[in-house]
């Protein structure tokens, strides 16, 4: 299986103080993949490095086939990343379809041809249009900030922590827009969850993190209770 993925030896710092001490991973094409670790370890700030908000020191990110660190956040997004931050930042004075065009017009698309995708997976995204972002749930505006960065028809979706302070309800929603993504086998997804048995349903293959590093990678099917509880259980 190919990599659309690949870091190598990925090193940075925040304020002088090593946070990604030579990170190595791959994220396998057209699969999820699951970035884990107890709090602190370092995962936002991989995605960060990733999108080029955090500089590296050190290291090559390849992203099916370009090497990302040379590239401006801006040129970066354009070779196909979708992120979606924590706490989702969308718009909270926009409505719903301004919040969704411009997750469009990042990219040059025509709105219409991608919306009833979007519909689809998130129904409550076409109920609420002409509602303000700001008025939606948390919940709802995390399904909002995923629709908006599928509208960029991303190669690689990146989604940190979609569950988090979310109920329960709209996280089962989440997990089925991501199993059906996955199904229809366009894009990758790498996923930072804390929440250990929405990435075991979902995800394909995992990492976790400790202070900087991987400690551990494989197969989902692979992740022992050892591993988890060394690792990840606080
Ligand atoms: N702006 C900042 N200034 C100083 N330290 C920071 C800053 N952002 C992150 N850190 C530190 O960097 C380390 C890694 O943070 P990061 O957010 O990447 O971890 P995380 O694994 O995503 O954790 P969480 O699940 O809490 O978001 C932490 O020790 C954190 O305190």
């Amino acid at each position: 299986m190919s990599n659309v993925l690949e870091i190598r030896n990925l090193e940075a710092s925040i304020g002088g103080s090593r946070i990604l001490r030579g990170i190595n991973l791959d994220v396998p094409t057209k699969s999820v993949f699951c970035l884990m670790g107890r709090n602190g370890v370092g995962k936002t700030s991989t995605l960060k490095a990733i999108v080029g908000l955090l500089a590296a020191n050190n290291g090559t990110i390849n992203f099916d086939g370009i090497e990302l660190t040379k590239l401006t956040t801006d040129n970066r997004a354009l070779t196909g990343l979708g992120y979606v931050p924590q706490g989702r930042e969308i718009f909270p004075h926009l409505t719903v379809e301004e919040n969704l065009h411009i997750g469009a017009i990042a990219r040059g698309r025509k709105l219409k041809s991608e919306l009833e995708r979007i519909f689809t997976l998130f129904p409550i995204i076409k109920e609420f249009l002409p509602r303000k972002g700001g008025q939606l749930s948390g919940g709802q505006q995390q399904q909002l900030a995923i629709g908006r960065a599928l509208l960029t028809e991303p190669k690689l979706l990146i989604l940190d922590e979609p569950t988090e302070g979310i109920q329960p309800n709209i996280i089962d929603q989440i997990g089925d827009a991501i199993k059906m993504l996955r199904e229809e086998g366009k894009m990758s997804i790498l996923l930072v969850e804390q929440y250990l048995d929405f990435c075991k349903e979902l995800g394909d293959t995992y990492a976790i993190l400790e202070r900087g590093a991987v400690a551990s990678a494989g197969p989902m099917t692979e992740l022992t209770d050892d591993v988890v509880k060394k690792f990840l259980t606080v």
